[in-house]
């Protein structure tokens, strides 16, 4: 599904990353890992194309991926450290956007559905900047499952969430990779890491 070839990315004259490679199959998850500022997000940001790297390459089912294309954004959902909302439209209405911009079927059913998995049902009417630190959170993980999916691009998806949802993220990813779903994620959570990856990249 997803191949990273030779990839490499510099901020100035030192790499953050150089020559790396590996792979994801559908219903596989790979775990981006290392200290803080070894390039984890920057790695993240490549694979979607929200940055450019200098060299390598980073292909979809064999083909360069093009994040241009309505193909490659209508197969990846992902949650990168800097998600914006806008400010004056709620919750409710973001995840409605977000499943009809992408075809969900049956939009309204996914999003009460989701809407009550995060725990946001109470929020709902509220707009972003209203919301609590760990409620924005789950509103970017809800923005990725409402709306099909085959590959999930997740940045420290566990931040910000309490022990419960914590334990919800763990048994969702799970449920991705049943049912089909190639999952990369950059996490500082052993746990997580242990009971979702099926293998690792240290930075
Ligand atoms: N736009 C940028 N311009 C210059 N340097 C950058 C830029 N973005 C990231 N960096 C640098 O690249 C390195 C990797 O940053 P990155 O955010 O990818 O690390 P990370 O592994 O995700 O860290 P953390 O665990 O703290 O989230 C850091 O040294 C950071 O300062």
């Amino acid at each position: 599904m997803l191949e990273v070839r030779d990839l490499r990315k510099s901020y100035g004259d030192d790499p953050v990353f150089a020559g790396l490679r590996f792979t994801i199959a559908a219903g596989e998850a790979v775990a981006v890992e290392g200290r803080n500022g070894s390039g984890k997000s920057t790695l993240l940001k490549c694979l979607v194309g929200a940055e450019t790297q200098d060299a390598g390459e980073v292909l979809v089912d064999g083909v360069v991926r093009d994040e241009a294309s309505a193909s490659f954004r209508a197969l990846t959902a992902s949650l990168l450290d800097d998600a914006d909302y806008f400010p004056d439209v709620s919750v409710v209405e973001h995840l409605r956007l977000v499943a009809w911009l992408h075809g969900t079927p049956e939009p309204e059913r996914e999003v009460l559905d989701v809407l009550g998995e995060l725990g946001l049902s109470e929020v709902r009417d509220q707009l972003p900047p209203t919301l609590s630190s760990g409620q924005r959170h789950r509103l970017g993980l809800a923005s990725c499952f409402v709306r099909p999916r085959g590959l999930l691009v997740l940045d420290e998806p566990e931040q910000r969430l309490d022990t419960q949802g914590r334990t919800w993220l763990r048994e969702r990813l799970k449920a991705e990779k049943a049912a089909g779903v190639a999952v990369v994620f950059a996490s500082h959570d052993r746990d997580l890491v242990e009971a979702v990856a099926d293998r690792s990249v240290l930075l």
